[in-house]
């Protein structure tokens, strides 16, 4: 594997019981990019990050990251070899402040000490605009800024692969503008970027890349704006019949 790649599966298969939800896939995320995921509800997008992450074992398939192979190496440990993630329902302690998430969040680092710890998860809530609500309990924060704590958490990791799952849903247009310009922010720090989403648009504004899954299939992958002009692309994600 060359400098050229970050992430490199090979083959990934995963099963529940007799129910097939990824079969061989590969892919190579390469650094700086930032490469969409698209698919179908159930296509196995959410069991791909899962796998990444660690939060699921492969049945089948390689993962190297950074050159190094994840086989074997528990969650937390792929957090500090830097794969941060967000979840498609965010798990914010919601009795905690805001800062005080993000401190909890940067121990998962690991290897920081407290003065640094506090001056990262400083400088995130600045990148992610929640320093005015840093004292705030995260539970009353509105929808926006609930997604900007949730992105702000995997950042607080220091993560050099971002693994972004459904991040846009449930926003009005305006707030879409302003996840999609944090999001470029992030990845102009130097941060790459794995992004499942369903809001189209607000892929299209930040992805260089996309890759489809189907039925737990690879069924394309190319510069985004010649996968969403695939004919086949059309008609299993958007129903669009060619
Ligand atoms: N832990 C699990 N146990 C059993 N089945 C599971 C488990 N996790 C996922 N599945 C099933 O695997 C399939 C793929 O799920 P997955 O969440 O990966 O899809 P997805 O592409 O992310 O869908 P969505 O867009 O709806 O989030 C679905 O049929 C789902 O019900």
């Amino acid at each position: 594997m060359g400098n050229d790649v970050l992430l490199q599966a090979r083959g990934l298969s995963k099963s529940f019981g007799a129910v097939r939800v990824l079969h061989e896939v590969s892919l190579d995320v390469r650094p700086g990019e930032v490469l969409g995921i698209l698919g179908p509800n159930g296509a196995g997008k959410t069991t791909l990050f899962n796998l990444i992450s660690g939060d699921l074992k492969v049945d089948g398939g390689e993962l190297v990251f950074s050159g190094r192979p994840l086989r074997g190496e528990p969650p937390y440990r792929r957090c500090q070899m830097g794969i941060g993630r967000t979840y498609q329902i965010p798990r914010p302690y919601g009795g905690l402040t805001t800062f005080e998430n993000l401190l909890v969040a940067a121990s998962f680092g690991g290897g920081r000490s407290e003065s640094a710890s506090y001056a990262l998860c400083a400088r995130i809530l600045g990148d992610c605009e929640l320093s005015g609500k840093a004292n705030r309990s995260a539970g009353s924060l509105t929808l926006l800024d609930r997604k900007r704590l949730e992105l702000a958490r995997a950042l607080a990791s220091d993560p050099k692969l971002l693994l972004l799952d459904e991040i846009a849903g449930g926003l009005t247009d305006e707030e879409g503008k302003e996840l999609v310009a944090l999001i470029r922010r992030i990845r102009d720090r130097g941060v790459t970027i794995v992004w499942i989403e369903h809001v189209l648009h607000a892929l299209l504004a930040v992805a260089d890349r996309i890759m489809v899954l189907n039925f737990g299939e690879k069924i394309a992958e190319g510069a985004a704006q010649d996968v969403i002009k695939d004919p086949e692309v059309r008609r299993v994600y958007m129903g669009i019949e060619v």
